[in-house]
């Protein structure tokens, strides 16, 4: 099998060649048109250079060229942030270390004050214009819809994992991709709250026992294994049971108790682990942009983890085909409740690729994103136990110390929901996100007086919700705050009624999340039930690892990033660095 690294060079090779072909056929060719003899140290010196000289001269060209289509359309080119070396590689470089050791935006946010919200950081000669207007963002995901994809670069990339799903796909795959998963999240199904009940009760049972020892709990680990677990069972009838499995003790606990590693424990932990993975390689092609291949010349880094991914979903999709094959045709209007969303799908395709595509990006889509939102929530009841005690008066108010709640009590919370949103203002699971443009447009200027901006055909569009989520013209002097009210009060009308594609953690368009109402009642859910057990929650900082911890230099910062005890990590969502140490007490 030939490696990413290898099929780049390959496909490349009509210009990597002009080297070679100068430096053999240079001479002869000249001798054989009856040309003058050509010095060796002539042909040397152009086989050097001539791959710089190709590259400047393709470079120079479109600059050109775009310049005079802007000048055409009366607009203008997106203002460049330079770097200071060579094709900007200095930028690439600070991207790379912010994400590994920044908070998010860092870097990019100094682009944005220079040169206003919208800055092309043109890394390796390449357009990538970020925006962080909303005007500009209703653009690419509702308005302008058709002419804004994923795009071949970013699809062949996540190709390896996420296949063609609908995470993965454009045009009338999209489509056929979008249409077929649709169904399954109807009202009756995302309200149906028995999988969560029990996954909730092992959740708590779990941090009840180990705070009667004494120990600290990593919340993030453990409300992943609940969403990983409710969605598994809800996605495809087949729980990872990945809370069965060994949850770890904080590192400074004096001499945790052994914990027996079973067969199926050593599974889950298997499973879960290389569905980070694989999810951590995607990443990082997703930052090295369209040269990742040459990173993976001698092999594709998502292989491994995705043996271990297969080894577990092959046999549940074949058992899944099986049990279809032997039941025959379901019929429409059926039990439908009872049926997962592998179970529908087998109504629409029986080919095992599109299955395994289809359930690998719902679990993308369902996992991390609850995972680190309610992760954030419980984060901020430990900095704020005013927010922590009013959300608890509200469920008790509605729906009481012990009962289950229902679709209704959670439609009826408002400051619950509240809180939610405003964690996910704050830090929404999918901070930055991009397209690319099929055909070359205009965007409106965000200075009025300015002429509007011209972005070419193929442009790379990330745009960052986190950004414009925190942006003080948009939200308010406290925009910065973490303020649930600012969802209920005058706030409510001043900013966010103004412009509604300000508040996007969920996306917008027709490609929408499409699990929205789900997240909304699962982590409603959970948070009800945690606040039915637990009347506060403290962070234990002593147990961080030194890779969780703010560094020093954080504090003399501005805004969020100068408070904040913990440490927000990006990927392709984002998450919490060595996770969240909490202690509980018990209600
Ligand atoms: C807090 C929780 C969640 C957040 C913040 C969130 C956010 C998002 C965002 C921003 C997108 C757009 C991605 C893109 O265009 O590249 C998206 C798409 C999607 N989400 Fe969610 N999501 C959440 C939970 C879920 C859950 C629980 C599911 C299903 C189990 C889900 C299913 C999907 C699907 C299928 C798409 C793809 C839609 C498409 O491309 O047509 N999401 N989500």
């Amino acid at each position: 099998m030939v490696t990413p690294g290898v099929a780049f060079l390959l496909r490349s090779s009509p210009v990597l060649s002009i080297p070679l072909v100068l430096g053999v056929g240079l001479r002869p060719l000249s001798r054989q048109l009856g040309g003058p003899e050509i010095a060796a140290w002539i042909v040397i010196s152009l086989a050097l250079t001539s791959l710089p000289l190709y590259a400047v001269f393709r470079v120079l060209l479109r600059d050109w060229r775009n310049q005079r289509a802007a000048d055409a359309l009366g607009a203008r080119l997106v203002p460049v942030k330079k770097g200071k070396s060579i094709g900007s590689i200095d930028i690439l470089r600070q991207m790379r270390h912010n994400r590994k050791h920044g908070y998010p935006a860092d870097g990019l946010n100094q682009g944005v004050e220079e040169l206003g919200p919208v800055v092309n950081f043109k890394v390796l000669w390449m357009d990538t214009i970020l925006t962080t207007s909303p005007e500009h963002v209703k653009l690419i995901l509702s308005t302008d819809f058709n002419n804004y994809v994923k795009g071949d670069r970013f699809k062949y990339g996540m190709r390896s994992v996420l296949g063609t799903g609908v995470f993965n796909s454009d045009g009338d795959q999209w489509k056929f991709h979008r249409q077929m998963t649709r169904p399954f999240f109807n009202r009756d199904r995302i309200s149906d709250f028995d999988i969560l009940d029990r996954h909730a009760d092992d959740v708590i049972s779990l941090l009840r026992q180990r705070s009667n020892a004494g120990y600290s709990v990593d919340f993030q680990d453990l409300i992943g294994r609940f969403t990983m677990d409710s969605a598994s069972e809800f996605l495809f009838n087949n729980c990872v049971n990945s809370l069965k499995a060994n949850v770890p003790y904080p590192r400074n606990a004096a001499s945790p108790p052994p914990q027996p590693t079973t067969y199926a424990a050593q599974a889950a932990n298997t499973f879960v682990d290389a569905f980070t993975l694989a999810m951590l390689r995607l990443s990082e092609r997703e930052e090295l942009g369209r040269i990742w291949p040459l990173f993976e010349i001698f092999g594709d880094k998502t292989a491994e983890p995705m043996r271990d991914i297969s080894k577990f979903l092959d046999p549940v999709i074949e058992a899944a085909m099986e049990k279809k094959h032997l039941a025959g045709t379901k019929e429409k209007g059926g039990d439908a409740e009872e049926l997962s969303l592998l179970d529908e799908l087998l109504n629409t395709t029986s080919d095992p690729r599109v299955l395994k595509d289809e359930i690998l990006n719902m679990l993308l889509a369902g996992r991390d994103t609850t995972m680190h939102t309610l992760t954030v929530v419980i984060y901020f009841f430990t900095m704020h136990p005013d927010v922590c005690a009013r959300v608890r008066e509200e469920v008790l108010a509605h729906v009481g110390p012990s009962r289950r709640p229902t679709y209704e009590d959670i439609r009826d919370m408002k400051y619950l929901r509240a809180v939610l949103n405003e964690t996910m203002r704050l830090y929404p699971s999918v901070p930055f996100n991009v397209r690319e443009n099929i055909n070359a447009t205009v965007w409106p200027s965000p200075d009025p007086n300015e002429k509007p901006l011209y972005i070419p055909a193929g442009s790379k569009l990330p745009y960052s919700v986190f950004m414009m989520h925190r942006r003080k013209d948009l939200w308010g002097p406290d925009a910065e705050e973490f303020s649930p009210d600012r969802f209920l009060d005058d706030r409510l009308q001043t900013y966010l009624l103004k412009n509604n594609f300000q508040f996007l953690p969920f996306n917008a368009g027709p490609r929408i999340c499409l699990g929205q109402q789900f997240a909304y009642n699962e982590m409603s859910f959970m948070i009800i039930r945690l606040l039915q057990a637990f009347s506060s929650f403290t962070l234990d900082e002593e147990a961080f690892a030194p890779e969780g911890r703010p560094p020093r230099e954080w504090a003399n910062t501005a805004g969020r990033k100068s408070i904040e005890r913990f440490r927000p990590k990006l990927h392709l969502t984002m998450s919490t660095a060595g996770g969240l140490w909490i202690k509980v007490k018990d209600a």
